[in-house]
């Protein structure tokens, strides 16, 4: 019902469409806090946007209301992500986590003091796909793989799984994004140990201190084999200047170490400052005397030292890996280090941990390993628990973690500023959506910020993410949240592009008002339709509240809450009052009602009610001579 000037009425909107009758949530569902972040995309849940919801929005402060955008673990809601093919939590709903590597005292006592905490070591994947389903957190080391497997095994109720460390190559993280698991690491905690054990490799290995030990117990007395080589004066390329790599190259400068490194995203000033130059790959590995490998894994660093590159290398180079194995071709490393062309390798880290045994790597007389222990150094250990502790604890509370991988990392000050008008997002996602016809064909959206602040000081990924949850979740049997709504709207070939347009207002507020525009696709309230033909609708934040302050082309200014009549009218006396009186006849209760006009004797009558009229009362409304058009939405 796309035309202007036909009554259009929607008694049953679309958004209550069940995808399945069992999928569907409790109506009785608080706003969904465990929702948020929560989702299952193979777990379909209905989205049957209960009063409740409203009613709960409206009676809580917006420190509440950014709860609901983020939390994570409201026991009361555990029953949304569980209403189907799911094993229930414990009985009390207190959140389980599972940590199944070892993990610092420190970290399991706040792991205790917030859930039902188990540690079970060394599971097998099967073993651990059985288990994850009665889990809502996992915190792992580098020794787990949490493969896609994992997150399905999951059936919806994994919300976080918390790497105690830096590296997160072993989990799927585009996995995990799919199923709406946050991942959260602890990038910090464990630099020094990881630097240090960089340091202690470089030295050791280039004076032999492992092999000369071996021989000694063995009964020999090498002095002359195991001549080393001096540090001082020797060119070190550190590649990877992050937090491992700068570490590494202010000890190495203190070792009278000439420092260089290859960075693609390192700033340049950040290198200087320490004293290291940023060069190129191929002339970092070109004049380099030692190789500290210090990047993460990932496609484009996976197997960057081969053949190919160790043949670039000056002759009798020598390599630390204290990062990750897979950066090397462990083959081309066996080769390089027989033809002599990489005199000796101190590797931490393996393609595959643990090696096998008889691997040429391994017994390679010239090469120096220690299994995996950058991090293991009691103070990393502890720091690095309580830093993955916290992080899960505060997800699963539902605040956004500072160390997010895959969802964006939004600081809790920008959070608190931004909390309205994510809750305006949200609305006007809903509402948009409630104005296409049928409620589908949804392709292009464009969202429009007027901002006084300067772009760079307006991040709009949440309220991005908002828009997104408030206009595919009534009509899909997604359930978005933080860390899937860019995928799960590209899935559904949803394009959502954004602009932002400067006005001269106070910067004090971040967002001066949001404009979301649907183009492409049917009204069923023509009014809606702006100029330009695509359906419009603009809100504002007021005194804290949301508020509609336009739809196409009227003004209005309607608080975004509860259920709305929308009446297109002739601009005339008694429109109000027949509209009130049907309503007040079948003791429908008004709670709000707004109306703007424009030149043409037109107005607009947006009309909040306590509940959703019958279909009866509805159609009387809809033979009120005059009204061109109405629609009833649920907000
Ligand atoms: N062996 C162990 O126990 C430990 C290993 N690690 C590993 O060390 C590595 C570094 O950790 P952090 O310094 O904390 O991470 P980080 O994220 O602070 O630093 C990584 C740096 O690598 C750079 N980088 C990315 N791609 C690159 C490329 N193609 N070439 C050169 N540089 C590139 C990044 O720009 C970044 O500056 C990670 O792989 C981590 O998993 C970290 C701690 C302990
Ligand atoms: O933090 C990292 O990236 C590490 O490699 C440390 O691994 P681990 O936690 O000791 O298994």
């Amino acid at each position: 019902m796309a035309s202007s000037s036909i009554k259009a009425i929607s008694t049953t909107s679309p958004f209550k469409a069940s995808s399945s009758p069992s999928s569907q949530p409790p109506s009785s569902s608080k706003p969904s806090l465990l929702s948020f972040l929560h989702t299952s995309s193979s777990n379909p849940i209905s989205l049957k946007l209960s009063h409740s919801h409203s009613h709960a929005h409206n009676s809580h402060s917006h420190s509440f209301l950014i709860t609901n955008v983020l939390k994570i673990a409201d026991s009361s809601e555990t029953s949304v992500s569980k209403s189907q093919n799911l094993k229930p939590t414990s009985s009390d709903s207190t959140p389980t986590i599972l940590v199944s590597e070892k993990l610092g005292e420190a970290g399991l006592q706040v792991l205790r003091g917030f859930g039902n905490l188990e540690c079970a070591y060394n599971l097998s994947p099967e073993e651990l796909c059985a288990k994850i389903s009665t889990c809502d957190a996992l915190i792992v080391r580098s020794g787990t793989k949490v493969t896609r497997q994992v997150f399905e095994a999951a059936k919806g109720r994994l919300k976080v799984v918390g790497r105690a460390g830096v590296g997160i190559d072993n989990v799927d993280l585009q996995a995990a994004t799919e199923f709406g698991c946050l991942v959260v690491n602890a990038p910090t905690a464990n630099t020094v140990a990881a630097a240090e054990h960089g340091i202690a490799l470089l030295t050791a290995m280039s004076r032999n201190v492992a092999q000369a030990d071996a021989s000694i117990k063995a009964g020999k007395w090498l002095r002359n084999k195991y001549v080393g080589v001096s540090l001082v004066g020797k060119t070190l390329a550190v590649m990877g200047f992050g937090k491992v790599g700068s570490e590494v190259a202010r000890r190495a400068k203190g070792l009278g170490m000439n420092v260089i490194s290859h960075d693609p995203y390192a700033p340049a000033d950040r290198a200087r400052a320490v004293g290291v130059d940023l060069v190129s790959f191929e002339q970092a590995i070109a004049t380099a005397d030692f190789i500290s490998l210090h990047m993460p894994l990932t496609p484009a660093t996976s197997k960057v030292f081969n053949d190919e590159t160790f043949a670039k290398m000056k002759k009798g180079v020598r390599i630390i890996n204290v990062a990750r194995g897979g950066v090397i071709d462990e083959d081309a490393l066996v080769r390089a280090l027989d033809s002599g062309v990489v005199a000796q390798a101190a590797l931490d880290v393996f393609t595959e941990e643990p090696p096998t045994k008889d691997s040429k790597l391994v017994q390679h007389e010239n090469v120096t390993l220690t299994p995996h222990l950058g991090a293991s150094t009691k103070e990393a250990q502890e720091g690095v628990a309580i830093e993955i502790a916290e992080a899960v604890v505060g997800a699963l509370k539902g605040e956004l973690s500072a160390t997010a991988v895959n969802a964006p990392m939004v600081p809790p000050e920008v959070l608190s500023e931004l909390s309205p008008y994510v809750v305006l997002a949200e609305k006007l996602g809903k509402l948009a959506v409630q104005l296409v016809a049928g409620g589908s064909g949804i392709t292009s959206v464009r969202v429009v910020y007027k901002s006084a602040r300067d772009p760079d000081d307006l991040d709009t990924r949440l309220l991005r993410a908002m828009i997104t949850k408030g206009i595919i979740e009534p009509i899909s049997a997604s359930f978005i949240n933080l860390v899937n709504a860019d995928f799960v709207a590209k899935q559904k070939g949803l394009r959502i592009s954004e602009e932002r347009v400067a006005v001269d207002s106070s910067p004090e507020f971040p967002v001066d008002s949001i404009q979301v525009q649907i183009s492409n696709v049917g009204s069923k309230f023509a009014s809606s339709v702006s100029e330009s033909g695509s359906i419009s609708i603009e809100g504002k934040v007021k005194y804290g509240e949301p508020h509609l302050t336009c739809l196409g082309s009227f003004g209005v200014d309607v608080s975004l809450e509860g259920n709305l009549i929308l009446c297109r009218q002739v601009d005339q006396p008694g429109m109000i009052g027949q509209v009130g009186n049907i309503l007040g006849n079948d003791n429908v209760n008004v709670s709000f009602m707004s109306v703007g006009r424009t030149v043409q004797k037109k107005a607009l009558m947006a009309i909040g009610v306590d509940e959703e009229p019958n279909k009866r009362t509805l159609e009387k409304i809809g033979k009120v001579p005059d009204i061109e058009e109405f629609v009833f939405l649920n907000l």
